[in-house]
């Protein structure tokens, strides 16, 4: 997960590369001609005073401006349609068979991020009849009492999903520890049998990971051809870029995926009729990055100072949304986009788990 971010697109070595004119949308002209300055000398202070920290010029105008031309792709409301739909077929499944799906959420330390998201997992199951189980273990436990919590949930016949929350502490193998989960209980997807089958032909693995699979949902629901189409994700971590790219090509995309070694993200990306972003950098994919009409899913999750903010900090994609959303023909915004359909998959796969556990259609 990235850190706390300071993002100023106007003097990032990426904006510095990017061709000056593609840069120039009506709301940043606007800004400029008010300071008269080149636009890469600006200060964000100059133009929005109420913060003492620098901001983006990008999101601050983001947060002003309503004028976009492209579709905004509601994953909250589409996510609530997802949750709705889950409720029901839970009902279902309790009155003929008597099961309640269950998800066990394994916690290990104190940081205060993984606590929130643990929290909304929680809730979001019980608004839909999940019943969720929770094992917190402290920041210096070892990788064996996490691996016995694990095997625990394992051999729990009313658990169907265990999922370890990510980052895990630095002193534990991620990989011994993830493995440890049964593969017919790993809604995450995260085990190595289930990434490599989705990586094979012909091969179905038993879950696919939430993030991935909530993008391509909401192409899926947006009417988004993907077949025949060239897609570029932008990060390969083994839990969102690379399944995506993944769920791309098996859907019959032709994709390339970009990472921090790739020397010219910028013109690889302006190929794509599909983007998929999944960095952790505040505004890096800017509107020269992207080609006219392109859909763009913007995984990332940004803190930036927002003095403005209860909070001192606001959530912002990888995506400069003042831009791109001028540009692109449709995009997810953050909040508000993936990020809640990242919840409904992780219901979605803890359901169709208590399903195939006990035999139901
Ligand atoms: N909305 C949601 O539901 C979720 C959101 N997230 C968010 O998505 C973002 C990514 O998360 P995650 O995949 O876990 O992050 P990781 O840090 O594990 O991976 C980041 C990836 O981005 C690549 N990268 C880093 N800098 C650049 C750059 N300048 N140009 C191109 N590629 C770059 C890295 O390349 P390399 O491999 O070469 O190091 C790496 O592959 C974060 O903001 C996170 O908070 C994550 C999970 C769920
Ligand atoms: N084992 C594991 N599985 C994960 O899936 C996993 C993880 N570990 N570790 C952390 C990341 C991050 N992640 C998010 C889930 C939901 C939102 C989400 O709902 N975001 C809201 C905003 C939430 C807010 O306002 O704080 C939105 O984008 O609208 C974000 C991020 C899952 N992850």
């Amino acid at each position: 997960m990235a850190s706390m971010l300071l993002s100023d697109c106007s003097t990032s070595a990426t904006a510095r590369l990017v061709p000056l004119q593609r840069r120039i949308s009506v709301l940043t002209s606007q800004l400029r001609s008010q300071v008269s300055l080149p636009w890469g000398a600006v200060s964000p202070r100059l133009v929005h005073s109420s913060g003492s920290r620098f901001q983006s010029p990008c999101t601050v105008a983001s947060a002003m401006s309503t004028d976009t031309s492209a579709k905004i792709i509601d994953g909250k409301s589409v996510a609530k349609q997802i949750r709705d739909e889950i409720a029901g077929e839970i009902v279902k499944l309790k009155d003929a068979t008597g099961v309640v799906p269950g998800l066990a959420v394994v916690l290990v330390g104190s940081r205060k991020d993984s606590q929130t998201y643990v929290r909304n997992k929680k809730k979001a199951c019980e608004a839909v009849g999940i019943t969720s189980y929770e094992a917190n273990l402290p920041d210096d436990s070892t990788e064996e009492e996490v691996i016995k919590q694990i095997s625990l949930f394992n051999n729990d016949p009313s658990v169907h999903g265990i999922l370890v929350q990510l980052p895990l502490p630095r002193h534990m193998n991620e990989e011994n520890i993830l493995n440890a989960v049964g593969i017919e209980k790993d809604v995450d997807g995260f085990h190595p049998l289930n990434i490599g089958r989705l990586a094979m032909q012909g091969r179905e693995s038993l879950f696919v990971p939430c993030t991935p699979k909530g993008c391509i949902e909401l192409l899926h629901r947006y009417d988004v051809e993907i077949k025949g189409k060239r897609a570029v994700v932008i990060g390969r971590s083994n839990i969102v870029g690379m399944p995506a790219a993944l769920l791309l090509q098996r859907a019959n995309a032709t994709v390339s995926i970009v990472h921090s070694y790739t020397k010219n993200p910028e013109e690889i990306t302006r190929q794509a009729d599909i983007v998929i972003t999944a960095v952790g950098v505040a505004n890096l994919v800017r509107g020269s990055w992207i080609k006219p009409g392109a859909v763009v899913i913007d995984v990332g999750i940004n803190p930036v100072d927002d003095a403005e903010s209860p909070k001192g900090y606001r959530l912002v994609g990888d995506v400069c949304f003042e831009e791109v959303s001028k540009v692109a023909s449709a995009i997810t915004p953050v909040p508000g986009g993936v990020g809640p359909m990242t919840i409904a998959m992780l219901l979605s796969n803890t359901l169709s788990s208590a399903k195939r556990l006990h035999n139901f259609q």
